[in-house]
């Protein structure tokens, strides 16, 4: 799949195509309920990425988003390549702010025994789109009593 559906309901999404992801697949949903769309690893085709076992890695997407003001993006492991790999996402959720105009990168570690190859084209996370809201930060002396209160940290019981 990954063609660009017109069937979405949802704020417009612009992606910006750096030279690098020349060629690849646009990121999109794979199947009509995806909740994330499928980012690609944008490696150069004739040399492919090799993460060891206990190594991280910033892999290039190919793509700049410009994320809707009032969204953000996060970057989220494929369970497949966790399962299979133990291939993860080191800062999962990676957070894109929307006015971030850089190459959406992503952060991968092998938590896995063997090396990991990374080919060019592969899909390496999902990227969900999700509302987000800023607040007004006041300092206060006091706060509201609840039941709760400062319980926390298994407070409740198991
Ligand atoms: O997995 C990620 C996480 C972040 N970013 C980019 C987009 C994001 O908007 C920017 C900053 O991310 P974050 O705020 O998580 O990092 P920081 O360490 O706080 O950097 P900064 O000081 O630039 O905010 O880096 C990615 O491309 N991939
Ligand atoms: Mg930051």
């Amino acid at each position: 799949m990954s063609s660009i559906r017109s069937d979405v309901l949802g704020p417009h999404l612009n992606l910006k195509r750096l030279p690098h992801g020349e060629g690849l697949y646009l990121p999109g949903y794979e199947t009509t309920g995806a909740a994330g769309m499928d980012l690609r690893a944008a490696v150069t085709a004739d040399e492919p990425m090799v993460l060891s076992p206990g190594r991280r890695a910033l892999v290039p997407t190919g793509f700049i988003f410009e994320i809707p003001f009032g969204f953000e993006a996060q970057i989220r492991p494929r369970s497949g390549l966790a399962f299979k790999h133990g291939i993860t996402c080191l800062n999962t959720p990676g957070t894109i702010d929307s006015d971030y105009r850089g190459e959406v990168k992503v952060l991968l570690i092998n938590l896995g025994d063997e090396d990991f190859v990374i080919e060019r084209g592969m899909r390496i996370a999902q990227m969900v789109i999700a509302p987000v809201t800023q607040v007004l930060v006041a300092e206060v002396t006091e706060t509201s009593d609840t039941a709760r209160g400062a319980g926390g940290f298994g407070s409740t019981g198991v």
